[in-house]
This record gives structure tokens, sequence and C-alpha cells, in this order.
């Protein structure tokens, strides 16, 4: 071989190998662009689960939990109405869930990126706490007592949602400084002689009857009319039993994420205690119940002895829905057999055999004790 094709030869195999390199590159270039956009859909999505969990704890609505056909139409006029800008009035007894309503509205409507200021009409007094300083706010000065300026709801508001919680309770003077910024929607701040303008979205919640209000002269008709443009009645409790359940499953979801905790599920005589009692309180008190109830277990399951002690004796009859015993070591050990058994019979779809040898006992001591304790047959 001569010098010139020794040269050639050496100068295709450099060639050949800067090309491989090269591919290799570009293989590697790839391979970084896939991972880097695993990395990205991971971290998108890990974002999204951080917000969710951010919202369960915050009492953020997602969705309105319920299934029932009560709550299904709840659920249907507030995606009807959240897109719009009207005024929204909700009903419902305490705990019924208007706050969360009126938070689901704000949520899908434009406005979702605005502020949610919520007024609490009922906790007014007078001075920096009275109805025109909360919701115009003030100057300083304005008042014995006003050290510095305070922003109003009205203000915080602008943009977004403002919720007048329990309106009903508002005295009439403060009625006609609401009907007032209402139909002009702009305000003074105490102390000011600064018109400001506001653009927020009323929605008013009450428990109480405004038509009687009206009857007997204690809320204005003007201002009824102007709240009530679109109404959403929220049911009670016991009126939606079958959500009772989902309910529980969502704040056992949400106390978990609270505290910590990996709680799976309520165990049978836990979901009788729940089903059987009458929730004056509503989805509040089930809430209530259920934290009391997450915080009381060292178990992943949700025990009847677990829930609080208003729902172990059931106020309404007065009677105790544990078995009634002749001293109160009696009661419980009842209670905790009770427990036991049911669980293992649901185990085992109700075979008392095979729940039996689970738990050593025979299956004539199965049937003794089912019976004695009043242990359902669908355990
Ligand atoms: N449909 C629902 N889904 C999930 N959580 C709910 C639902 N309804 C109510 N809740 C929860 O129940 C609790 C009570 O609800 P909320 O404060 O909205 O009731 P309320 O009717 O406004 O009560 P009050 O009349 O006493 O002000 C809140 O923690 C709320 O997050």
């Amino acid at each position: 071989m001569d010098i010139e094709a020794l040269e050639n030869t050496t100068f295709a195999a450099i060639v050949e190998k800067i090309q491989k390199v090269r591919k290799r590159g570009e293989l590697l270039e790839s391979i970084h662009g896939i991972l880097k956009k695993n990395f990205e859909t991971v971290e998108a999505e890990h974002q999204i689960e951080c917000q969710k969990i951010r919202n369960v704890i915050e009492g953020i609505p997602g969705e309105l939990i319920g299934n029932t056909r009560e709550m299904r139409e709840v659920s249907k006029l507030v995606r009807q109405i959240a897109p719009t800008a009207a005024t929204v009035l909700i009903r419902g007894k305490a705990g019924t869930g208007k706050e969360y309503v009126a938070r689901s509205i704000h949520e899908l409507s434009e406005r979702k990126d605005s502020p949610f200021v919520a007024l609490n009409c009922d906790a007014l007094t007078e001075g920096a706490n009275s109805f025109e300083s909360e919701l115009f706010g003030f100057e300083r000065g304005a008042f014995t007592g006003a050290t510095n300026r305070h922003i109003g709801k009205a203000e915080q508001a602008n943009g977004g949602t403002l919720f007048l919680d329990e309106v009903a309770d508002l005295p009439l003077p403060a009625q006609i400084k609401l009907l007032q910024f209402i139909q002009e929607q702009s305000f003074k701040r105490l102390g000011s002689n600064i018109e400001q303008r506001c653009n927020v979205r009323l929605i008013a919640s009450t428990g109480k009857n405004l038509e009687a209000m009206m009857q007997h002269g204690t809320f204005r008709e003007d201002l009824y009319y102007r709240l009530n443009i679109f109404q959403i009645s929220l049911p009670e409790l016991i009126q939606r039993k079958t959500d009772i359940l989902l309910l529980a499953d969502h704040f056992i979801e949400k106390m978990n994420y609270k505290y910590g905790k990996k709680i799976l599920r309520l165990s049978s005589p836990a979901i009788d205690m729940l089903m059987s009692y009458h929730w004056p309180g509503n989805v509040r008190e089930l809430e209530n119940c259920i934290e009391h109830a997450c915080l009381a277990t060292t178990d992943v399951c949700i025990n009847a002895y677990d829930l609080p002690p208003t729902l172990q004796t059931d106020v309404t009859s007065g009677t105790s829905v544990l078995p009634e015993g002749n001293s109160p070591l009696s009661t419980l050990m009842d209670s905790y057999e009770r427990e036991i058994l049911s669980e293992a019979l649901r185990r085992h779809d109700g075979n008392m055999s095979a729940a039996g040898r689970d738990l050593s006992v025979s299956p004539r001591m199965m049937l003794y004790k089912i019976r004695r304790l009043g242990i359902a047959a669908s355990n």
C-alpha cells in the first residue's frame, strides 16, 4: 500500500469514527429528550396531585360529593349557573354545605383565579366589626379605634366572588346599605369621600325563612328580590341518607391527608351506626364525627367504638345503640365482640362456619353469639 492509499484509509476510518460518535450523540440527545419529557410529565402530575391534596385539606371543592337525586340536581344547577355572573341565593339548614356550594360556583366560574371572600353576617357588631366597616373598609381616624386604614371585603373580592353568609341576620339599616351597594356596584370607605367602583359576583346564603321575615317586616322585600335571582336549596343530610357513606369516605381521605393516617375503611357496625343516626348538624357534624374517629382509631379501620359518644346514644330515641348490659364493662365487651364477629362474617360473605374457624369458635357457639348480639344476617 502506498502512502496516499494509507492516508485515505486512515481518513476514511476517522470520518467513520466521527460519524459513529455523532450518531451516539444524537442517540443520547434523543434519550435525554424522552427522559426530560417523562420527567416533565411526572412533575406536572405531581403538581396536580399536590394541588388536589391542598384543596382537600383547605376544603376547596373539586366537585360536590353526593349521588342522590337531590345532590345530582344541586350539582346540575351549580354547573349551569357558575359560568354566568348571576347573583345566587343558597338555602339550607346549618352545616348542609352552603359555603361549600358557593365555593364550587366560584371555582367553576371565570372568576376562579380572583379571590373568594366570605362575610359572616351573623357575627357583626359595632365599630370596626360593623357591617359597613367589614364590607366597605375604613380610613385611619374614621371612628374611635380606627388606628389604621382597613380594606373591606368588597374591595378584597374585586374581580372575584363575595359570599354573604347568613344574610338574613343583617339588621334593617345594614340591609339598606347592602341594597345600595348592589344597585350601584360602588361604595365609599368609612371616613372617605372617594367613590370606589368594584366588580364582584354576589352569592348569599340563609337557613332562615326569608319570606316569613318579609311578612314580619324584618327582611326588606327589595333586597330579597335582588338576592333571589337564582336559588339553590340544599337538603338536610337525613334526606339524602345514601350520601352519608360517600361523604364519610371523602372525609376519611381528607383526614388521612391532614393527619398522615392510612385509614382504609369503616367497619360494618360503624356503618350501621352512621346510617342510623339522625344528623341534626348535617354534613358538618358528619365531618367532625369522622375527624374524631380518625384520631381515635389505632387501626386501618374505623370501628363503632371510635365514633363520638353522641352517636353511641341516639338522642332522638334516648336509647343506647350499644347492647344493653348490666354494667358498662359488659356493654363494652358486647360491643367489641359484635364488631369482631361482624368483621369475620363480612370477610367470609356471611359464612358462619368459615368465620368461626378464623376465630376458633364452634359453629354452634357462633350461632348463639350472633343471636345474642343481634348481628344482622347480611354480615
Ligand atoms: N357536598 C359536599 N361535599 C364535600 N364536603 C362537603 C359537602 N357539603 C359540605 N361539606 C363540608 O361540610 C362542612 C360544612 O359545610 P359548610 O360550611 O359549607 O356548611 P354551611 O351550610 O355553610 O354551614 P353554616 O350554615 O353553619 O355556615 C365543610 O367542611 C364542607 O367542606
